[in-house]
């Protein structure tokens, strides 16, 4: 279970986070919706452990581990994925040896064994067909030149080769025509089981048509100030967050 208490945070002197709580439970898929500015790639950065953000106070947990103390990779390694709203590109550097990379510096982690090229082409390639992408795209540099769309396919399939138990997508449906979209939410629905929990921040509804959140909460100002059921996305997409969140 991911637990977060009392989070707050800052950048460059400005408090961006006011005292986050928020528990997802084993097992379940939130969604974190919020306006413009209200902190939401804050909390998946400073959860991702990335450079620039303090932490001021508060705690994160996953599974009892502080979370916040960790280094990145073993972040990754504790099973945490984390997909950001801009991939990075990386020119120079082929997508699947990148992705191998990353696999197996999560098997080692887990105390398994590392994968060789021809084994990783074989689980790569069936994830891809599975995600109804292109082989292609393994062929390239890590997102040069991908479209916005194929990025978010590339972080979904990287999802998919690390399984990770935990995963936080920051808003992985910006920039997705429809068929993208469905193909995102089926990476994360394959996923969906008793092991494996999700924190989606999204600005639309339209992409928890297709990943169903057990709760959605509202991100207002640096601080939850609403949760509920799925019906809570449709009620901020009808009449807006001033209203429903007031
Ligand atoms: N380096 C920085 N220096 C000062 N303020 C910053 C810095 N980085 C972010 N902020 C501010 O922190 C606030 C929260 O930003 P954040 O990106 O977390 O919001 P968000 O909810 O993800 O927004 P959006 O929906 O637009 O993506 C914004 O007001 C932003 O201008």
């Amino acid at each position: 279970m991911l637990k977060i208490e009392g989070l707050t945070a800052e950048i460059d002197g400005k408090q961006i986070l006011k005292g986050i709580d928020l528990e997802v439970p084993t097992g379940e898929i939130h969604a974190i919706m919020g306006p413009n500015g209200s902190g939401k790639s804050t909390l998946s950065y400073v959860l991702s452990g990335r450079e620039g953000y303090e932490i001021t106070g508060g705690s994160a947990t996953y599974n009892g581990l502080d979370l916040l103390a960790m280094e990145p990779e073993e972040r990754a390694g504790s099973g945490v994925f984390l997909a950001f709203q801009y991939p990075v590109e990386l020119p120079g550097v082929g997508n699947a040896n990148f992705l191998r990379t990353a696999v197996n510096a999560v098997r080692k982690h887990r105390g398994e064994p590392e994968v060789d090229a021809m084994q990783f082409l074989k689980l790569a390639r069936a994830k891809i067909k599975a995600l109804q992408m292109s082989d292609d795209m393994l062929k390239r540099n890590v997102n040069v030149g991908f479209s916005g769309g194929e990025k978010k396919r590339n972080e979904v399939l990287q999802m998919a080769l690390l399984e990770p138990t935990l995963a936080i997508l920051d808003e992985t449906d910006s920039g997705l025509d429809i068929d993208a979209l469905k193909i995102v939410a089926d990476g994360v629905n394959a996923m969906r089981g008793p092991n494996f929990s999700s924190l989606v921040i999204t600005h639309y509804q339209r992409l928890l048509d297709y990943i169903v959140p057990d709760r959605v909460h509202v991100l207002m100002g640096g601080r939850i100030v609403k949760s509920g059921g799925p019906e809570l996305a449709l009620e901020l997409e009808a009449e807006g967050y001033a209203k429903v969140a007031a």
